[in-house]
């Protein structure tokens, strides 16, 4: 029996398993890598963090990342190139923080790989009638190469299983929260202000889990980042919203902006930069006459916008019912502008972040895929959600042995 096998079988009865989640967004600020002991399996998932770091991306990298990122046509070359590229970035990534950490690879038993999204597109949203009514989603960074340059057998492309199964590929994120964060007596909201926000309903798990479901809710700060890279560079995005919190929401773009159908679609739904990108804002400045509108107020309006979008999935969820208690996480809680417009929007919803449930916000979303491949290896196929919620009972992520 191929040795590997032994191995994966061995770790799948282990008590636990020291597993590396790695995550890159739709940011590109950087590799979240999280070191996780996850015991057990299941509901009953214990997760102990061992180390976390954000390894920023280099201007190189994201030069590379965005000759493809949520483009419409590429050159198919580099896309071939880009993809094993990225993989052994981020295995170097991987080994450098091991190597700080004062970890040996052979030390951890798996390796859950995200990958980097280029482009997602759910039938919502792509223009491509000879695929119409098909969900599809990219991730670059093969999994066979980080799995030979890190020794460690590998799991990746988590996001295929969930297409294959009816989703569209995300958000993924109901699985890990569901099995971490479930409270017995607690319903939750676990609110994620990434590139794209997107939020976790949790019942009380004394309730019926298929009521568990994650959404997207339209963008977080993606738009923000982009006109603050665009106007200020170097700076990469509006440093604690301070931009944002000197300019004024302006009405009318912020009208425009709101006819979207996104906002209005029922839940659960996905998105990206692919939709809520720089022609979006264009036309919208178009319909409403805002193409001179200064910065720091443009800043404003999108922070308003990503809070209304927040709120907007929140009524198609709750009708009218109380919002639970709101758990933040992902880098835009960092953003007091966007807290601050969240808050106003949902107001009587208490909030705190998720360190209030023993998760760091920033590692949440890395902790995420260490989850998956610790159920995909020691777990069974997670039954949450049904039907409407879309989140089908699968087990996710591909194999990729070192040798
Ligand atoms: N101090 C800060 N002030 C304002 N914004 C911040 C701050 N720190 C982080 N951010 C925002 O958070 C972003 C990074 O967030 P995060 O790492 O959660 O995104 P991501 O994981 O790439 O996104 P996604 O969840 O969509 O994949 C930055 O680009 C920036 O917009
Ligand atoms: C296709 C893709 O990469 N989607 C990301 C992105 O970032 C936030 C939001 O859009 C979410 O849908 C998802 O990531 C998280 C980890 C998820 O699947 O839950």
């Amino acid at each position: 029996m191929n040795p590997a096998l032994t191995r994966l079988c061995q770790l799948a009865q282990a008590p636990s398993r020291r597993i590396i989640g790695l995550m890159s967004g739709t940011s590109l600020d950087g590799l979240d890598v999280a070191l996780c002991r996850l015991a057990g399996a299941g509901p009953g998932t214990q997760l102990t963090l061992e180390h976390f770091a954000t390894v920023p991306y280099d201007d190189e990298t994201r030069r590379r990342i965005r000759q493809v990122f949520a483009q419409g046509q590429v050159s198919l070359e580099y896309l071939t190139l880009l993809n094993p590229w990225i993989a052994r970035l981020h295995a170097r990534l991987v080994l450098d923080c091991l190597r700080q950490w004062q970890v040996a690879p052979a030390e951890v038993d798996l390796l859950a790989s995200h990958g980097q999204t280029v482009y997602h597109a759910p039938q919502h949203q792509h223009q491509q009638p000879d695929f119409a009514g098909q969900n599809a989603t990219l991730q670059l960074g093969d999994g066979d190469h980080l799995a030979v340059e890190t020794g460690i057998i590998t799991l990746s492309d988590f996001r295929q299983k969930h297409l294959a199964a009816g989703g569209e590929g995300a958000p993924l994120a109901a699985y890990g929260d569901y099995l971490l964060l479930s409270s017995p007596a607690e319903p939750r909201l676990l609110l994620n202000l990434g590139g794209i926000a997107n939020f976790t309903y949790l019942p009380p798990a004394s309730q019926d889990a298929r009521a568990a479901f994650s959404t997207d809710t339209g963008p977080g700060n993606t738009l923000l980042d982009a006109l603050v890279r665009q106007h200020r560079p170097p700076l990469q995005y509006d440093e604690d919203g301070r931009l944002a919190l000197a300019g004024q929401v302006h009405e009318g773009l912020l009208a425009a902006l709101l006819t979207h159908p996104f906002f209005a679609a029922p839940l659960p739904k996905t998105t990206g930069p692919e939709l809520f990108g720089p022609a979006y804002l264009a036309a919208a400045q178009a319909a409403s006459y805002t193409e001179t509108l200064g910065l720091e107020d443009l800043l404003a309006t999108l922070a308003e916008l990503s809070a209304l979008g927040v709120a907007r999935a929140v009524k198609l969820a709750f009708e009218g019912r109380p919002v639970p208690p709101v758990y933040l996480s992902g880098g835009g809680a960092h953003n007091p502008a966007l807290v601050a417009a969240l808050q106003r929007h949902l107001p009587g919803a208490r909030f705190a972040t998720t360190d209030a449930l023993g998760v760091p916000p920033d590692a949440k979303e890395a902790i995420l895929f260490a989850v998956l491949a610790n159920e995909a290896v020691a777990g069974q196929p997670v039954a949450i959600g049904a039907g409407r919620q879309r989140v089908p009972a699968v087990s996710m992520g591909k194999l990729s042995w070192p040798g």
